[in-house]
């Protein structure tokens, strides 16, 4: 069995996780994961320290190869990563223009292995597609980008001289301007003032409607993201509750790992019983993905 699958597009879903264990030597990392993320879906991921939240994206995005388990993706899947954070080589000559062009061409889908893996097109095929891709990229999806995060003055700086803050925008705008279908953020707002957290987290609320993104995201900053969080997977190497914020917030799970801070974060009212809500692995409130259905490739086309 081969640990990564292509999902039939009539899935609608964006990435699986199914089952998934992981081991570095003798140490059980993740055990027993499970996992899917939709189109327009927020997904967070929260966890103490060690609880495997950087292992499971890297496994998540292809890096690490699971000791055990599957993960399916859409097909031709693209993925936008944010890192926490990245280092640049302090002598190498780079603007923060040219950092966000690099690789560009990389992730362009006639370069992706499954395009090739098709074979050769004919030649109006080719020649209709590189018009179709290299309208994709057309500046004006990228100007936007910049001109919302902000960081269109910086664009000539070297990037080794960029803020803290600075940096974690220009870090999302170079994973944008890919215009995934998944975005993937490693805790996005550290080194940001509480303002500039509150502006990147309503950002990120509004990319998954104008980009038509599912979004992954790890974060401790609990008491923002909740209220733009569709599911929240609170992980302690297997997955501890899932669910709803209104719901994880207040289960028994949640409560003893993170102790005082859970009860600043239940701020959510609701009134069922919360027996039900433990360990609800796979449970989805995907409101926004049901009521909005896929317009993933509709989105693909424009431009
Ligand atoms: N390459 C590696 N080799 C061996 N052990 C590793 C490796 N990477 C991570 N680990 C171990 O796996 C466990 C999970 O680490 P991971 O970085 O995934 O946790 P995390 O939840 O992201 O932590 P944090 O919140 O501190 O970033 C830790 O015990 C860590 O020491």
């Amino acid at each position: 069995m081969t640990p990564v699958d292509n999902l039939s597009t009539a899935d609608s879903i964006l990435i699986e996780a199914q089952n998934i264990n992981h081991r570095f030597a003798d140490n059980l990392v993740l055990q027993n994961i499970s996992l899917q993320i939709l189109p327009k879906q927020i997904v967070t991921l929260i966890g103490p320290n060690g609880a495997g939240k950087s292992t499971l994206l890297k496994i998540l995005l292809g890096l690490i190869k699971p000791s055990e388990g599957k993960i399916r993706r859409a097909e031709n899947l693209r993925i936008g990563f944010m890192p926490q954070k990245i280092q640049v080589d302090p002598t190498l000559p780079m603007s923060v223009k040219r950092f966000l062009q690099l690789g560009l061409n990389r992730h362009h889908p006639t370069n992706h292995k499954a395009a090739l893996a098709k074979g050769r097109k004919p030649l109006f095929k080719r020649l209709v597609e590189r018009l179709f891709f290299r309208a994709r990229y057309d500046n004006t999806l990228i100007n936007k980008t910049i001109e919302e995060l902000d960081i269109g003055h910086l664009l000539n700086q070297p990037i080794q001289k960029v803020s803290g803050g600075e940096m974690q925008r220009i870090l999302l705008a170079r994973a944008l301007i890919r215009q995934p279908d998944l975005l993937v953020l490693d805790e996005p707002v550290q080194g940001v003032d509480l303002q500039g957290q509150t502006e990147i987290y309503q950002y990120i609320n509004k990319i998954r409607h104008e980009y038509g993104c599912g979004i992954l995201m790890v974060s401790h900053d609990l008491h923002i993201v909740m209220s733009h969080t569709d599911q929240v997977l609170c992980l302690n190497q297997h997955l501890c509750c899932t669910g709803h914020p209104q719901s994880v917030s207040q289960s028994p799970e949640f409560q003893a790992l993170f102790g005082e801070m859970a009860d600043e974060i239940a701020i959510y009212e609701h009134h069922h019983d919360h027996s039900q809500c433990q360990h609800t692995h796979g449970e989805h409130h995907q409101e926004s993905a049901n009521e909005e259905k896929l317009t993933l490739n509709n989105h693909k086309e424009v431009k």
